[in-house]
């Protein structure tokens, strides 16, 4: 069969968006990578899912797959991409969308400017909501990696986050520190790991190396998770503005059981049809 697509991003963190309400597939995770192999097949850092609603009040249920094929319960330029792409594909008239994903309920809100605003829910720090292995819940946790004393904050956006301060983003041990937590036994559902550099208490640059897909050029949910550690920490003030390497995100939150709200771009790249053996 012939699958319909289009693919999109969010400053750069970018996806292949299948709307399963008009056309009917199954996709497996040896598919989802050979789709997602930027030689081989489409290329992107996931594959969001339109697919109809299971709870009465939900409009949209929003499936994320990681590149590695594994499915996730977060995505949050996924999110705003999501929101576009049913607006546009006319799946629905509304402008303000409740979707349900495997880590809670979103709510997307499309701008008259083109932007999206999504509430993504109240970030989570104990320990057992990402999970990660940690007697209490604190602002600051110290981990030992690869013999070495870390300090890193942890939250969780439905999905996991370490969050790690540093001096500059630019020479941050991306490549190095972000695969050394992945395969740490204290995150036993592996974990997005955020290198945040403060610039003043309203801004930060921020670069992520993704659970399922490595570095990318943005994170939403790492974005959410930085500013959530960092206000926390009494670090960060809202709103934060977050630089990225594709582009900036405006991130508001009041703390505590308050929603962390972000705004950003979400654009439309190409559509396609891909064969599916
Ligand atoms: N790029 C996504 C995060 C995907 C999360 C995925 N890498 C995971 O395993 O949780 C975002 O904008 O929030």
């Amino acid at each position: 069969m012939l699958l319909n697509f289009t693919k999109m991003h969010g400053l750069g963190n970018d996806f292949m968006v299948v709307d399963l309400i008009s056309q009917r597939a199954y996709l497996r995770d040896e598919q989802i990578r050979r789709l997602a192999d930027r030689h081989f097949g489409i290329g992107f850092d996931q594959l969001l899912l339109v697919e109809p609603p299971r709870q009465p009040d939900m409009d949209f249920r929003y499936r994320i797959f990681n590149a590695d094929g594994g499915e996730v319960e977060n995505c949050g330029n996924g999110a705003r991409c999501f929101a576009r792409f049913v607006i546009d594909q006319r799946l629905t008239h509304k402008r303000e969308l409740r979707v349900e994903t495997l880590g809670g309920p979103l709510t997307l809100k499309v701008d008259p400017d083109g932007r999206v605003r999504v509430d993504m829910g109240a970030p989570r720090f104990a320990p057992a909501a990402l999970p990660f292995s940690a007697e209490h819940d604190a602002p600051l946790h110290e981990l030992q990696v690869d013999g070495q004393p870390l300090a890193l904050s942890v939250a969780s956006m439905g999905n996991p986050h370490a969050v790690i301060e540093v001096e500059d983003v630019d020479s941050a041990p991306v490549e190095t520190l972000g695969p050394a937590l992945q395969r740490h036994p204290s995150f036993p559902r592996q974990v997005n790991v955020g290198f945040m550099q403060i610039e003043s208490p309203h801004a930060i640059r921020l670069r992520v190396y993704e659970r399922g897909a490595g570095e990318t050029l943005a994170c939403g949910t790492g974005a959410c998770a930085a500013v959530a550690c960092g206000i926390r920490r009494g670090v960060l003030a809202s709103p934060v503005e977050v630089t990225l390497r594709g582009g900036r995100l405006t991130l508001e939150w009041a703390g505590g059981d308050a929603p962390m709200i972000m705004t950003g771009p979400a654009e439309r790249v190409f559509e396609g049809r891909v064969p599916l053996s």
